[in-house]
């Protein structure tokens, strides 16, 4: 089949390869020239397993093609998917005119019958707006019909998560979409699950916002593990063999971040605030989540009389580990704390670096290796799950820091053992 994808960010651009993997002709459009400038190159302008090799592959093939000229691309393609981004509003709600504009790009540019499909995350009634809209706005007399496909990808594993889906959920309105959609993802293999438009937008929320309640859930426990004397990796251990619970996303740690759990439990709040609804559970999450991201912020406050001049070594930068992402990085929000009270910082992360420089103008210093950011510093903080980190023996924290006082919000080392090295270690609810 013909394709469009109008995006080239994690979803856009994956998805773009996948299908062309699969053997669909498949042209991405994006606005950002130099990324599709990159990308034509068979440079990929994010970090992702897999995907400059798939990138490569389906340009080589002529399968794949990246262009700003979005006439051309929506002019006749048999599907058209808009995959661009929906990120928070300052009120909480998801900003839709990325969305907004594809749709009038699509309503100018298509000249015949087209299925477009909304594979943004998108709050419930968006598809039917899109719908109306572009029917509205068509230069020419085309059908158009509007499906819903939201994305379950993760950041990392986003390649493998595509071509392995656990289900792919279509929210379609007429037969003729579905028929398009189960023939254009046949050749994946995977269950599709078919549903109304509105209940495939909600099943995206419903299912980022369990997953955030799930984390939210542990991090509260393992705070009340603290003051108890548990320990929430063992309590975790013993819930996990409870086949309906489930053994993952059960870690706690210094509280969810990236650029979906925060911003779509915060949109699902308003979605519920809209129709006179408050959904509890979610607040709670995103309550605990607020508070989590500072835990280690506030417990190192309570031990140190000041930051200022103090030597801080800073592990992990993006919001976890295989990403170059800081989107609500709980590093991002600690850093400025940390700054502000005087630290002097030398940060490492193993792929993140750049994209803080570029984001973030913080004065601290960057390091290449994990030993070379312990060096000389009074305290380490852990914000990211690099297995870089993960690797460095507890007996390096003691060697190396002028001072072995160390709070880990991943929890990547086992107690005891930093104790043993001489280590100061707090981790999380351990
Ligand atoms: N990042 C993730 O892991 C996942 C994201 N999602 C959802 O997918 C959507 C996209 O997310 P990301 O890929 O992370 O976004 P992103 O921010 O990485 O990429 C969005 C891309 O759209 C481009 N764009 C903006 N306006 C455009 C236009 N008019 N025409 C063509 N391109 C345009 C931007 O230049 C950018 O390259 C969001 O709704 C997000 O919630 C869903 C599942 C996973
Ligand atoms: O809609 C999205 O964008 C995507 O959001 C998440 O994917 P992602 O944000 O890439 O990363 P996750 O692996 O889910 O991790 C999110 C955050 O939760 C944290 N986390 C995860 C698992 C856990 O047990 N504990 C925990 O603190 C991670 O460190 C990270 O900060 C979902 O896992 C995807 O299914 C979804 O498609």
């Amino acid at each position: 089949m013909r394709l469009t994808i109008a995006g080239t960010g994690y979803v856009g651009l994956v998805a773009g390869v996948c299908f062309a993997h699969v053997g669909h002709q498949v042209t991405c459009v994006d606005i950002d020239e130099k990324k599709v400038a990159m990308l034509n190159k068979g440079i990929s302008p994010i970090y992702e397993t897999d995907l400059e090799e798939f990138l490569q592959e389906g340009l080589q093939k002529g399968l794949l093609s990246f262009t700003t000229d979005y006439q051309s691309a929506y002019r006749d393609p048999d599907v058209i998917f808009i995959g661009v981004g929906t990120p928070e509003l300052p009120d909480g709600s998801a900003n839709l005119s990325y969305v907004a504009s594809v749709a009038r790009q699509i309503a100018e540019s298509v000249e015949r019958d087209c299925l477009v499909v909304v594979k943004s995350t998108v709050p419930v009634g968006t598809n039917d707006k899109v719908e109306q809209f572009i029917k509205d706005s068509l230069v020419h007399p085309v059908r158009i019909e509007v499906a819903s496909n939201p994305e379950f990808l993760a950041q990392g594993t986003a390649v493998h998560d595509m071509m392995h889906a656990q289900r792919i959920v279509i929210g379609i309105e007429d037969k003729h979409s579905e028929t398009v959609l189960r023939e254009l993802y046949a050749p994946f293999n995977l269950p599709i699950v078919a549903v109304s438009r509105r209940s495939a937008e909600m099943t995206k929320y419903a299912s980022n916002d369990f997953l955030a309640l799930k984390i939210s859930y542990m991090n509260d426990l393992a705070n009340l593990c603290e003051l108890v004397g548990a320990n929430i990796e063992d309590v975790a251990l013993g819930m996990s063999y409870d086949g309906r619970i489930g053994s993952r996303f059960l870690k706690a740690g210094i509280g969810y971040g990236g650029s979906c759990f925060p911003k779509d439990t915060k949109a699902l709040q308003y979605l519920a605030a809209q129709y006179g609804y408050n959904l509890r559970t979610v607040t709670a999450a995103v309550d605990v989540n607020n508070e989590q991201r500072y835990k280690l912020y506030r417990k190192a406050a309570n031990r140190m009389i000041t930051f200022n001049g103090i030597k801080v070594a800073v592990l992990g930068l993006a919001f976890k580990a295989g990403t170059d992402d800081l989107r609500e990085s709980p590093a991002i929000y600690n850093i400025p704390l940390l700054l502000e009270q005087g630290a002097e910082i030398t940060a490492f992360d193993p792929v993140a670096e750049e994209n803080c420089k570029r984001q973030y103008q913080f004065s601290m210093q960057y390091v290449q290796t994990v030993e070379d950011a312990l060096r000389g510093a009074q305290v380490c903080f852990i914000f990211t799950d690099w297995q870089e980190i993960r690797d460095v023996e507890p007996s390096a924290f003691k060697s190396l820091m002028r001072t072995a006082l160390v709070y880990d919000g991943r929890n990547l080392f086992d107690s005891r053992a930093m104790l043993e090295a001489g280590v100061e270690y707090y981790s999380i609810g351990r």
